[in-house]
């Protein structure tokens, strides 16, 4: 199969610390890979070299075979390069419709100032409304951001995510911080994420990684340490001993 996501020889120092390491990885379409590793390891860092939010010191991402490391982030996400956006990000005062819709118009390259007659236009309406429904958003559609739950914020951030078609979308702790009682609700929408979507998930919460990965990737001080499945990471000593041997659980998975 052909990658739809190639990393090569990314490098990135901060004041002479190497946080990412020569790291290089592909991602096919369809794939389900969780990024894991301590605190401080270089997942963020690498995510944002990788979505032009960092400039790397030297190495190569390709998108669908085109070079793309010089590019800012919205020319990737156009080419279908995609991170979840942060609940940060969201704009409190706005709905979730609005959000979504504005994130429809930016993808057509639509002017965004017709962002105030969208429920004038019956295709972003449509395509809104279709998207919300599908993350169980539907009855807040027209709530403000700000009166919404947190759990229902993440979601939020998917259905924007899926509103700019990914081909690649990168995800970060898509779960952590919402409460137990939300989190199946998250879990249930990376389950029906689009079957031909390369997913990268940075997760620490392993039992969430154990359901949703098929290939897992761990960085451990800017190097990848190891890339294969969920059944051999819990077995490989350089892992344990990294990271996660900490997880007691992972005995008796092994
Ligand atoms: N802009 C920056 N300037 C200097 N150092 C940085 C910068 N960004 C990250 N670092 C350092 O790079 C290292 C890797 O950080 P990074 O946030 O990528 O790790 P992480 O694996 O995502 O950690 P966590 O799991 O805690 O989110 C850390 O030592 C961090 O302090």
């Amino acid at each position: 199969m052909t990658s739809i996501l190639e990393v090569c020889n990314l490098k990135k120092a901060f004041g002479g610390l190497a946080v990412t390491n020569n790291v290089s990885l592909s991602l096919n379409p369809g794939d389900r890979v969780a990024l894991i590793g301590p605190n401080g390891a270089g997942k963020t860092t690498f995510v944002n070299l990788v979505t032009g939010n960092l400039r790397p010191d030297s190495g190569m991402v390709r998108l669908g075979g085109e070079t793309i490391t010089g590019l800012n982030p919205m020319r990737r996400v156009r080419k279908g390069l995609v991170r979840s956006f942060q609940v940060t990000r969201l704009f409190q005062d706005m709905t979730p419709a609005e959000h979504v819709a504005l994130a429809i118009l930016q993808r057509d390259g639509r002017s965004t100032q017709m962002l105030g007659h969208f429920s004038h236009m019956p295709d972003v309406t449509a395509e809104t409304g279709e998207l919300l429904s599908k993350l169980g958003l539907h009855d807040f559609a027209s709530s403000k951001v700000s009166r919404i739950a947190y759990g229902q914020q993440r979601l939020l951030e998917i259905a924007i995510a899926l509103a700019l078609r990914p081909k690649v979308l990168l995800l970060d702790e898509p779960a952590a911080g919402v409460p137990q009682s939300d989190t199946g609700r998250i879990e249930q929408a990376l389950a029906e994420l689009p079957a031909d979507l390369a997913v990268l998930m940075i997760e620490h919460d392993m039992d969430l990684v154990f359901r949703f990965a098929r290939r897992v990737i761990v960085l451990a001080a800017g190097e990848i340490i190891f890339d294969g499945s969920p059944a051999e990471v819990t077995k490989d000593a350089r892992v344990r001993e990294a990271y996660l041997g900490s997880y007691a659980y992972v005995s008796s998975v092994a």
